[in-house]
Formats: C-alpha cells, sequence, structure tokens
C-alpha cells in the first residue's frame, strides 16, 4: 500500500533539486513542525464511554496561520495527515494565499454513529485541542466526512471555551461554516466549482468544447457533487459515478440533481433508479474524455493507471495518484491537473470566509465565485506556464512555484538559529 507521506515528500525532494531550493529550506519542510495527537473519551447514547484518536498535524506557518481541514474516516493515521498538511502549504503558497497548511482529523466512521454522537465527539476534539487552533493560529475547515454542520459545533465550542470576549473575530477560528452562524456564500461548492474552472480553462487551451465530452467521478460527496452540477450547468455529460457501493453508469448521463438528493437520504448510489452496478475496475478502465477523483488518496496506482483510457484527470482529492500511476500516465500522454492546484478552490474560499468573519462584512455569491475565478485560473495558467518553461510535469511546476514562494520568504525574513 502507497504511503501518501512518502509520495508527497518523493515529488517535493524532486521539485526542491529543479527549483535550487536550499539544503535549509528543505530541512525545514521536509517534516512538520508540530504533531498534535490527542486521545479523548465521548459518552455513546448507550451510556457506554468510548476513546477516540484526534489529530492535527501543522505543517509549516511561515506564510500566515496554518490552514487545512478535518477528516473523519475510517482510516485516518499519522502518515495520511502528514502528507495531507504538507499539500495544504504548497495549495495555499500557489494560490498565493496568506496561510501556511495544517490537516487533521478523527480515526472513525461517522456513518457508524448518530448524529448527537458525532456532535460529541466533535466537541471534546475541540476542547482537547485547545489552542492549539485559534483564528490567527490555526484555522481547520471541512475536508471528508465533515461539512458546514461539524464546523458550526467547532466554532460554537471554540467561542465556549476560550475565555475570551471577542466574539466577532473568533469566528474565524473555523471557515465551511453555514452561511447563517458566520460562513461565506459559495464554499460548499468552492471545491468542485474550483476543479471545472480549471478543466474549462484546459480545455480553453485544447480547443476542447466541454459540451461535447463525457466525465467520470470517483467521489460524490462535497467534491464530486459540485464539480457535477457545474459540469452539468456546462452542458457536459457525467456517464459514471464511483462510491464504496460500486459504479454507477448511465450512458445518455447521470441526472446529476436527482442523484445529489438520492444520496442525500439514502448515504449512497446504490439502488439509485434501479440501475445495476458496476465494478470499481470497470470505473477505471472506463472510455471517457476525463476523470475527476474526488475520494481518497492512492485511488490511482500503477493497475489504475494502466487502464485508464481518458485524456486528461483533474485532482478533486487530494493525492489520487500514487508516484509510480504518475509515470505511467505521462507515458500514457494522459494529462493531469494536480491536487494542489485542481482542489485549490475550497482553501481559497475559506480565506474569503475569513476576510469576511475579519471584517464582518459579508459578500454576495456572484462576488465570491468571480473572485475564486480569478485566483484560481491565475494560479492555473502560473503552472502551465511554468511547466512548458522547465519542461516538468503540471505537479512539479506547481510544487516549484509554490516551494520557491517559501523559500523567497524566509530568505527575506531570515531563519530563527
Ligand atoms: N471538502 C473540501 O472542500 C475539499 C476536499 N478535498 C478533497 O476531496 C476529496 C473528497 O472530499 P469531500 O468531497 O469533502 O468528502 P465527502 O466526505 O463529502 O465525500 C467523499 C466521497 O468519496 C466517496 N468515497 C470514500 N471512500 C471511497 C472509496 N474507497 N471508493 C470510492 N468512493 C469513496 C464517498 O462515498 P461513500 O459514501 O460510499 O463512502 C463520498 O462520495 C478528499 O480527498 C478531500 O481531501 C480537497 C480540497 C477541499
Ligand atoms: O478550506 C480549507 O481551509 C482547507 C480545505 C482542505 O482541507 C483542502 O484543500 O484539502
Amino acid at each position: 500500500m502507497d504511503k501518501l507521506f512518502k509520495n508527497v515528500v518523493n515529488i517535493f525532494n524532486q521539485a526542491c533539486k529543479k527549483a535550487d531550493i536550499s539544503k535549509t529550506i528543505h530541512t525545514i519542510l521536509k517534516q512538520p513542525k508540530n504533531e498534535i495527537i490527542v486521545n479523548f473519551p465521548v459518552r455513546m447514547d448507550s451510556g457506554e464511554m468510548k476513546l477516540f484518536k484526534g489529530y492535527r498535524i501543522q505543517h509549516n506557518n511561515i506564510l500566515g496561520p496554518y490552514k487545512g481541514g478535518f477528516r473523519y474516516h475510517p482510516q485516518v493515521n499519522l502518515d495520511e495527515v502528514k502528507g495531507l498538511a504538507m499539500l495544504m502549504t504548497l495549495k495555499c503558497s500557489l494560490a498565493g494565499l496568506p496561510f501556511g497548511g495544517a490537516k487533521g482529523g478523527v480515526k472513525f466512521n461517522p456513518k457508524d454513529f448518530s448524529i448527537s454522537e458525532i456532535e460529541k465527539i466533535t466537541r471534546r476534539f475541540v476542547h482537547a485541542l485547545g489552542d492549539n487552533i485559534g483564528p490567527n493560529f490555526d484555522i481547520p475547515a471541512p475536508d471528508m466526512g465533515t461539512g458546514a454542520q461539524t464546523m458550526n459545533w467547532m466554532m460554537d465550542t471554540y467561542l465556549n471555551t476560550s475565555g475570551s470576549l471577542d466574539r466577532q473575530c473568533l469566528k474565524g477560528v473555523v471557515t465551511g461554516k453555514s452561511v447563517k452562524v458566520g460562513g461565506t456564500k459559495g464554499r460548499a461548492q468552492a471545491t468542485g466549482y474550483g476543479v471545472v474552472m480549471c478543466i474549462e480553462e484546459w480545455a480553453k487551451q485544447h480547443n476542447y468544447k466541454i459540451s461535447d465530452k463525457t466525465f467520470i467521478i470517483q467521489g460524490f460527496g462535497n467534491v464530486g457533487s459540485w464539480a457535477a452540477k457545474r459540469l452539468d450547468s456546462l452542458g457536459a455529460k457525467v456517464v459514471a459515478v464511483n462510491d464504496c457501493a460500486g459504479t454507477l453508469y448511465m450512458k445518455e448521463g447521470v441526472p446529476v440533481r436527482q442523484l445529489t438528493e438520492y444520496i442525500a437520504e439514502n448515504g449512497s448510489i446504490a439502488g439509485f433508479m434501479g440501475q445495476e452496478l458496476l465494478s470499481r475496475e470497470e470505473f477505471f478502465s472506463m472510455k471517457a474524455d476525463v476523470m475527476i477523483p474526488a475520494a481518497l488518496e492512492n485511488q490511482i496506482g500503477e493497475k489504475e493507471a494502466h487502464a485508464a483510457q481518458v485524456e486528461l484527470i483533474a485532482e478533486g482529492a487530494n493525492g489520487p495518484i500514487t508516484n509510480r500511476a504518475d509515470e505511467i500516465l505521462a507515458e500514457k500522454d494522459i494529462q493531469v491537473i494536480p491536487d494542489v492546484l485542481a482542489n485549490s478552490g475550497g482553501v481559497i474560499v475559506s480565506y474569503f470566509e475569513w476576510l469576511q468573519n475579519r471584517s464582518n462584512d459579508y459578500w454576495h455569491e456572484h462576488h465570491v465565485l468571480e473572485k475564486l475565478q480569478d485566483k484560481i485560473i491565475k494560479a492555473y495558467h502560473i503552472v502551465h506556464d511554468l511547466s512548458i518553461e522547465l519542461d516538468v510535469s503540471k505537479r512539479e511546476a506547481a510544487y516549484i512555484r509554490a516551494l520557491k514562494n517559501i523559500d523567497e520568504v524566509y530568505n527575506e525574513r531570515g531563519i530563527f538559529p
């Protein structure tokens, strides 16, 4: 089984060499600054006490407060969260945000717990983290298995336990909250929309008419479903969706809104419109124009890369392609828009939420989405141009650009001895 942190560090090492990053900066960045692990007890509905393990990995904060999501998933582990935290440092730097990188999570499957148990787990986790998070220090956000409701509980717990009277500014302790409690319009759709905005830009460069193309999406949660909605509005056909239950294939295109509603009610694609599901293997070998992995890391390994029959992969998920698979895809001339660029829409709009919380001035949705488009398209062209100039993949170009920004800041500030 590939390890995410190792995969990310391999590309980081290559990029450091190509970007001529000093040994000192390489040494600072190759491990996270802080690895926080908490074990905390929570009383279940049955009265039983259960112990949970939570992580917050703070990779680097030279550019600003640590920033990155919290994941609730049974596979959460230290290696995974370290890899995800390093990706956040690179993602924020590439997007030009005044944030560093962090990631966290709790190892459990939310599907096995009641809403009130999930609320208690969330509140106890925030309590256990204490001052390790804060609106000017480390700002969590949603990731797999968490969403606006989780962020609302987190903010509420932090406000009630921090001891500070500055309720307004403290709202920015987490982003991705619901709009009524201080979230921004546009955050829910930001990551999925951002992925498609990158695909739209790629399409313009390749004289590619999106409305004539077929798309396949792994994962139909926050990222996958919003990407599908934007594709649908552009007239494109999403012909297959894969989740843990299997692969839904509909030749004429999946009815995106109905599927979103169905999953919200039933928890998965199983049973949708009476369709028989295909296998995971059939998803990864399906002939289509574009694939959007929007689930877990390491989904496209050697086998899936050999089987792939698409022209472009836009990484909605973090780290969905292993190092070896990256090489195979390059040999097959399958292009990749890398995670640190393609899924940066989420953290970009999180930044807008944080700004709105600080100023107490809330923006229209169209303004948020316009600003998102400006930022992500700017990053897209920086990556594209650099990949041509240096003759490297878009992933390497993205890492190189992000590392150069960080290197420059360290060099101008100097390093504390
Ligand atoms: N939310 C955000 O703003 C951002 C998310 N990302 C990344 O995007 C990815 C998805 O996140 P998000 O949409 O928020 O998560 P969600 O929890 O909303 O959705 C996850 C989706 O992935 C599916 N999934 C999980 N495990 C598997 C598997 N083994 N095989 C197939 N499908 C699977 C789930 O299906 P099932 O119900 O069957 O488990 C579900 O459809 C993650 O990699 C995350 O790090 C990146 C940037 C920002
Ligand atoms: O919105 C954020 O702050 C972080 C989103 C995230 O976790 C990610 O981009 O992987």
